[in-house]
């Protein structure tokens, strides 16, 4: 609820995340580092005390599934691990509100990396469109992800914890538009996806590695996410 001490925390990181997916990869900042068909992974090298915690900016489209759909799917505790294959367990510590939950996760381990976790409130939130004159009709849905604090923490130091930013922002679009009063079908529907991560691993680890297990790992996870729910919506009437 808007009462929550998080919550103004949560309003200004989800919108400042939003702004800064929205910015494009030009000016040479970002590093094109895996593409995979439509997806396209950038990187910027970036090492805090010797560690790396490179930011992450994944551009993607995807045909038969849209933004609300997708949004809700990265969200939702009840079918994370139908897709996330980097989480070994999870734990919800704390439903703030009917759009943010907070999550305990324990990550499979990466060779020859500690064992990480996360304790990160998730957000969702569908922004409408600012410009719906000119034809942009459909809403922005984005998920937020920030590292946080909660008194439940185990805190039991059996793993290193990271500290993670994550954005999911995605929106769909009508391509090839329909004539008026045709019914729209899933063919139409044409979704961007933008994910922004920056992880601190949290505790050491070879820059080599981590650099080599992002390289591995990200397009995995992105690409796995994407095909599940486009799998799993295929059969179900269009939520925008
Ligand atoms: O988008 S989410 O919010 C979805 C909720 O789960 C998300 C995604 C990824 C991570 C995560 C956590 C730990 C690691 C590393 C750090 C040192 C050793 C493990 C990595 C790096 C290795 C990269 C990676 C990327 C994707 C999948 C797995 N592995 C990523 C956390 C949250």
């Amino acid at each position: 609820a808007a009462t929550h001490p998080l919550w103004p925390q949560i309003e200004k990181l989800t919108m400042e995340q939003l702004g800064y997916a929205q910015q494009g990869v030009e000016g040479g900042v970002w590093q094109l580092f895996a593409e995979e068909g439509e997806m396209k992974m950038y990187r910027r090298e970036l090492e805090e005390d010797g560690l790396v915690v490179d930011p992450l900016k994944a551009v993607h489209q995807v045909r038969g599934a849209t933004a609300h759909e997708m949004a809700h799917h990265f969200w939702s505790p009840d079918v994370r691990f139908e897709w996330d294959t980097s989480i070994e367990q999870m734990t919800v510590l704390d439903r703030i509100s009917s759009d943010t939950i907070i999550f305990l996760q324990l990550h499979k381990r990466v060779w020859p990396t500690a064992q990480r976790d996360a304790l990160f409130w998730s957000h969702v939130r569908k922004i409408p469109p600012s410009h719906p004159a000119n034809g942009e009709a459909y809403d922005t849905w984005i998920v937020c992800n920030q590292s946080t604090e909660h008194p439940d923490d185990p805190k039991d130091g059996k793993c290193v914890r990271v500290d993670l930013t994550v954005c999911f922002v995605c929106q769909t679009f009508i391509d090839p538009p329909v004539q008026e009063g045709e019914e729209i079908t899933r063919d139409n529907l044409l979704t961007k996806i933008t994910y922004c991560s920056v992880v601190n691993p949290g505790g050491w680890a070879p820059a080599s590695v981590l650099r080599a297990v992002y390289k591995r790992e990200y397009p995995k996870f992105l690409k796995r996410f994407t095909q599940y729910v486009g799998e799993k919506c295929e059969s179900q009437p269009i939520a925008f």
